[in-house]
């Protein structure tokens, strides 16, 4: 009986490119055969907190990839499936003798599998070796100097995508493997309102963002039409992996040398850092998907209105910028910063529902759903975490701030862009005789508010001022600070 040739396989996810790709690096300086595998989860692909606007992202990035492999006469082997049926099925041609990857903090589900899949390579003589992701790290118990080592890891050197020839697995190679396997269409629909994924299109976004688009970062940072240029726009880019942290960092680094508007690019980099610093937090306290960091508020009761939650889902609030950002959202699968916030605050401080009722329904909707931002933000928005201060987004005070010429409620919310701009920020002001000469109608062509905004406000800022100095809250507020404060926390804030 013949043995089976020996491969190495990179078992890609949120890494989604060739180049500072550590998993891929180390295959290829393994010097064997390598195999480049996707595999389209159903454990992923039946949980909640994802949607087809995820996975037409992932499909696009992977035909990128497959692009830039041509010249290699090799591809991605893309298949639906479970992870260890994908591997087994790979065995009966192969004997795989390490999976490279990089170290996944997502939610519970992966989780879970991930210690299978340890046990599964364990039984099957498969070394498993994990990368650092973006600089997160796996097994701490606090943050000393995380924020140095952080550092360190954005200022090494990138790692190059050189294989020997011959060493990725052929065309011809993976057809047989995809004989046995569920091959995946990577057919995407065009002409979506959504960024497209892949590699290429990253750095066109982060290119035009470093020549010019930065200039007026932080002055339009908060405002949610003009962000969506003047922002870098790379989050879903960096949160499948398009494109790597320290590939952004360092172009960041480099241009803040011989940049006149420093301010502006500093603010961005420091934005990286954050990225880094909630993912990093969610990795050591995973239980963060379904309860507060802070146990203190575990006790917290909120009663479910079925009614509000839907009108919140669907942008018919009666409240123009928070409808404005949800339909916004729901139709490019992006908002600014502030906007998520206001949304959270708005669902779980105005309509005072639990964080956990709008969790899915954004991760579903926020292309660039990343788990270790997502749930820690989530609860930060909400006022449960304890060590945070409360903010209630006052969406009328912000619309006007904000967007004082209504220019992004125009667009989303059109119902309402006939009226003088003070009533486009607050209809519900406007007396029947004004709605008569607007030929407007308060509850029929855009509803009326669904709930008295000022008495909610502060039955929210009460309760969760209260909450604070609640003893099991200011247990768990120490606790947290021990374990998630960095030595030098204004470090982590500062804009270089
Ligand atoms: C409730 C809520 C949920 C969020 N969920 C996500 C998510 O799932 N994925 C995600 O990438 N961001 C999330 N954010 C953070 C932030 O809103 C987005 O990263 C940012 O709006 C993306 O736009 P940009 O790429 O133009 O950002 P830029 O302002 O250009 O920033 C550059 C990069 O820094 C990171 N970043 C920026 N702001 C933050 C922040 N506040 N916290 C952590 N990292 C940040 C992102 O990777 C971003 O791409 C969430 C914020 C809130 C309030």
């Amino acid at each position: 009986m013949t043995s089976k040739p020996h491969i190495n396989v990179v078992w890609l996810k949120r890494d989604l490119r060739l180049q500072d790709n550590e998993a891929i690096a180390n295959a290829l300086k393994s010097g064997k055969p390598t195999l480049l595998l996707y595999v389209f989860e159903h454990l992923l692909l039946n949980d909640n907190h994802y949607s087809d606007r995820h996975f037409n992202f992932i499909k696009e990035s992977i035909r990128d990839i497959n692009e830039q492999l041509k010249s290699y006469n090799s591809k991605v082997l893309t298949v639906t499936s479970d992870i260890q049926t994908a591997f087994n099925l790979i065995q009966t041609f192969y004997k795989i003798d390490t999976i490279f990857s990089h170290v996944e903090t997502g939610i519970l589900v992966t989780y879970n599998r991930d210690k299978e899949l340890s046990r599964y390579c364990r039984n099957n003589l498969i070394t498993w070796k994990e990368s650092k992701n973006n600089g997160v790290e796996r097994g701490l118990l606090n943050r000393e100097n995380w924020l140095e080592q952080w550092e360190d890891y954005m200022n090494q050197p990138l790692e190059d995508f050189t294989p020997n020839v011959n060493q990725l697995l052929s065309i011809e190679d993976i057809s047989l493997l995809e004989s046995v396997l569920t091959v995946t269409d990577l057919d995407t629909p065009e002409n979506t309102k959504f960024q497209k994924g892949g590699t290429t299109t990253a750095w066109k976004y982060a290119n035009s963002f470093f020549e010019s688009r930065y200039k007026d970062y932080m002055f339009n940072i908060s405002k949610p039409e003009a962000s969506r240029t003047s922002c870098s726009r790379l989050s879903p880019y960096i949160s499948w992996g398009n494109i790597s942290v320290r590939q952004v960092f360092q172009k960041g680094q480099d241009l803040k040398k011989t940049s006149k508007s420093k301010r502006h690019i500093s603010g961005f980099l420091s934005r990286l850092r954050w990225q880094a610093h909630f993912i990093q937090k969610f990795e050591m306290e995973h239980t963060m998907e379904n309860a507060s960091v802070n146990k203190g508020y575990h006790k917290l009761k909120k009663s479910i209105s079925i009614q509000y939650q839907k009108a919140w889902r669907e942008g018919q609030t009666g409240f123009p910028l928070v409808d404005a950002s949800m339909r916004c959202l729901v139709e490019t699968g992006y908002v600014n910063f502030r906007m998520r916030a206001m949304l959270v605050s708005f669902f779980t401080h105005i309509l005072w529902q639990p964080w956990q009722h709008a969790s899915e329904h954004l991760s579903q909707q926020f292309l660039d759903f990343e788990p270790g931002i997502h749930f820690p933000q989530l609860q930060m928005q909400a006022g449960e975490t304890g060590i945070n201060n409360l903010r209630i987004y006052n969406p009328t005070l912000n619309g006007l701030k904000h967007d004082p010429d209504a220019e992004f409620i125009k667009k989303w919310v059109p119902e309402l862009a006939h009226l003088d701009i003070p009533f486009i920020h607050e209809p519900y002001l406007m007396t029947e005789l004004e709605q008569g000469l607007y030929d407007f109608k308060l509850g029929h062509d855009y509803p009326h508010p669904i709930v008295d905004i000022k008495e909610n406000r502060i039955r929210a800022s009460d309760i969760l001022w209260n909450m604070k100095q609640d003893p099991d809250v200011v247990k768990e507020s120490i606790r947290i600070l021990k374990r998630h404060t960095l030595k030098d926390r204004s470090r982590l804030l500062k804009s270089d």
